[in-house]
């Protein structure tokens, strides 16, 4: 599941300001507001950041870089959200990226301390994107509350790899780099638990599948459309008519690739 290369190239420069330089692995930084990010952010890449707008929109852009194991990355911040349906536009900036702009890999940062509201993101980004990481960040305030995270249960749960982390004191984040770089270069394989709908959605989402497997060739998660079409969602269909350009037939098997 992926846009080939240069439509993936050009959407990220044209539609969200982002220039990788070659061979350079895009990070994405999703998580709820205050649970991090920009601490993650900062502590990855140091003083190679810059900040601007997302284009278009009012809602801010930071992008850095650092590199690893001789491997160069390009991190982006995304606006801090609950969820990624879209009813704000900080969650369709988050949504449309994740989604159309494909990152190597997307960091899902989570609260230690309420672990429960901040896992539904983490869940619907896996409904996107196999190339998930789940850092659970602020694991000493969750220490200092008494509550305790079963990491390896929770990484067995969800079928992607899960750092504990305390960003602010840089605990965490040497396994958080090599979980990303796994994930991000295919080294690690994920399998992301799905979430399972009542009967109805699913019998629904059996019927609708290979309509749109028809009609986006694989670039994107075929499952993922289906649940927003029965949601009604136009903000996506609009999305989806503006960053693929589903009308024109591949002319060989490398543009559904
Ligand atoms: N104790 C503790 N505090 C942390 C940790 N990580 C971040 N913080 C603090 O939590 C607060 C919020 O951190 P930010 O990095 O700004 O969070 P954010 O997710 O970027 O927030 P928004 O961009 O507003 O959504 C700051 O005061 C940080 O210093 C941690 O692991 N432990
Ligand atoms: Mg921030």
């Amino acid at each position: 599941m992926s846009i080939c290369p240069a439509s993936r190239q050009r959407v990220l420069r044209e539609h969200f300001g982002i220039l990788p330089a070659e061979g350079q692995l895009v990070v994405a930084l999703a998580g709820n507001p205050n649970v991090g990010k920009s601490t993650v952010f900062n502590a990855l890449t140091g003083l190679r950041q810059h900040t601007g707008n997302w284009p278009g929109k009012t809602v801010d852009n930071a992008q850095g870089t650092f590199t690893y194991r001789n491997q160069d990355f390009l991190l982006v911040d995304l606006p801090g959200t609950y969820s990624i349906l879209a009813h704000t536009v900080e969650e369709e900036v988050a949504r449309d990226f994740i989604c159309f702009g494909q990152p190597d890999v997307t960091l899902v940062i989570l609260d230690a301390t309420c672990l429960e509201r901040n896992l539904n993101l983490a869940l619907q980004v896996m409904e996107i994107t196999p190339n998930v990481v789940v850092c659970v960040n602020l694991i000493d305030e969750a220490k200092k509350k008494n509550i305790q995270v079963d990491i390896a249960a929770l990484e067995q749960e969800l079928g992607v790899p899960v750092i504990a982390a305390a960003a602010r004191s840089k605990e965490g984040l040497d396994d958080l780099l090599a979980a990303l770089y796994e994930v991000a270069s295919g080294a690690r394989q994920t399998s992301p638990r799905q979430i399972s709908y009542s009967p109805e959605v699913e019998t629904a989402l059996l019927l609708l599948l290979p309509k749109i497997e028809c009609l986006i060739y694989s670039k994107l998660p075929a499952r993922w459309i289906a649940l927003r079409l029965l949601d009604g969602d136009q903000s996506f269909v609009d999305s989806i008519s503006c960053h693929l350009e589903l009308n024109r037939r591949p002319a060989n098997r490398e543009a559904a690739g």
